[in-house]
């Protein structure tokens, strides 16, 4: 079966675009956006988000803000920060990179993000509207991946979704925007039994377990869409998904790619809720 490459790097650049002139009307009307990104401790992968992250805010004409930490940054010093940065102004989205030192407690973290600048969608307030199908900023990944979905013409309609993970930040919400776009969502997770029977009913499947290549053709469904959200390396230390690519692609209707996947959308959809706070202003 020939298998769709789904180009997220491409429908980032597409999306980019659009929210690039959103920017520009916004600078004309006295309004420059402002993200605020903390980082703590020395995490070499969070640094690379990090920097991609204030790379395209400067392609987009977004002001960045980047506050770095020391490892051992303790939990008052970085709510300190949080509470000036909900204060400031210029700033209209923030977020606290992941995952954080050990002494500092992550859910107080994210609590403490005022609702207003949640541009990561980590809030129990922006969780709450998300599941109630309330306007609220979306988590970037799932949000991405709902794009990718979109600009690939993949119907998400009346298909079974199979989601492998149930993180916060990903697997959770992946299931309930792919139910609040009438799928039948499936929850799979460390405990569940008989996996390879469960992803094998996916039309859609949505893979995000942490673990390089553990997904081969033998979970996958002729024809399936398979999406990608793992960052792993290989034994050849390469950047690699959750699935075997090269195993499942023959199978698959349409694939993400690691790198070039899932990974920019995260960043678009932080760029694109950043402006979306930033237009509050206007009112
Ligand atoms: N506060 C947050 N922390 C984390 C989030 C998040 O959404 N908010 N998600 C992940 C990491 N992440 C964003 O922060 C992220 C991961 C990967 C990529 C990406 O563009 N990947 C590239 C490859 C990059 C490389 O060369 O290493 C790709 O897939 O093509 C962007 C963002 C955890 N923390």
């Amino acid at each position: 079966m020939s298998s769709q490459l789904i180009n997220g790097k491409e429908i980032s650049n597409t999306i980019r675009t659009g929210i690039q002139k959103e920017v520009q009307d916004l600078i004309a009307k006295g309004i420059t956006p402002g993200l605020a990104v903390i980082l703590v401790g020395e995490d070499p992968a969070s640094h690379t988000y990090v920097a991609n992250k204030e790379k395209a805010c400067k392609e987009l004409g977004i002001y960045s803000k980047l506050i770095k930490l020391p490892e051992d940054t303790t939990e008052e010093d970085l709510l300190a920060q949080i509470k000036q940065l909900n204060e400031a102004s210029e700033i209209d989205g923030i977020l606290v990179q992941l995952p954080l030192p050990k002494q500092i407690n992550e859910q107080k973290v994210i609590e403490t993000i005022s609702p207003l600048k949640d541009v990561d969608g980590f809030h129990p307030n922006s969780v709450g509207k998300m599941l109630l199908g309330q306007e609220t900023f979306l988590p970037c990944t799932p949000h991405g991946i709902m794009k990718l979905l979109e600009y690939s013409n993949i119907e998400v309609a009346g298909k079974h979704a199979v989601v492998i993970g149930r993180s916060h930040i990903v697997g959770v919400p992946m299931g309930q925007l792919l139910l609040q776009h009438d799928a039948t969502v499936t929850y799979c997770h460390s405990k569940t039994k008989n996996l390879q029977e469960m992803t094998k009913q996916a039309d859609i499947l949505v893979v995000a377990i942490g673990r390089a290549k553990m997904i081969t053709a033998d979970y996958i469904k002729e024809g399936a869409a398979v999406i990608d959200v793992g960052m792993n390396r290989d034994e050849n230390n390469h950047l690699c998904g959750d699935v075997d690519f090269d195993s499942v692609v023959e199978k698959t209707s349409a694939i993400t790619p690691v790198p070039g996947g899932v990974g920019p959308m995260t960043i678009t959809m932080l760029m694109y809720n950043t402006v979306q706070s930033a237009k509050t202003k206007l009112a």
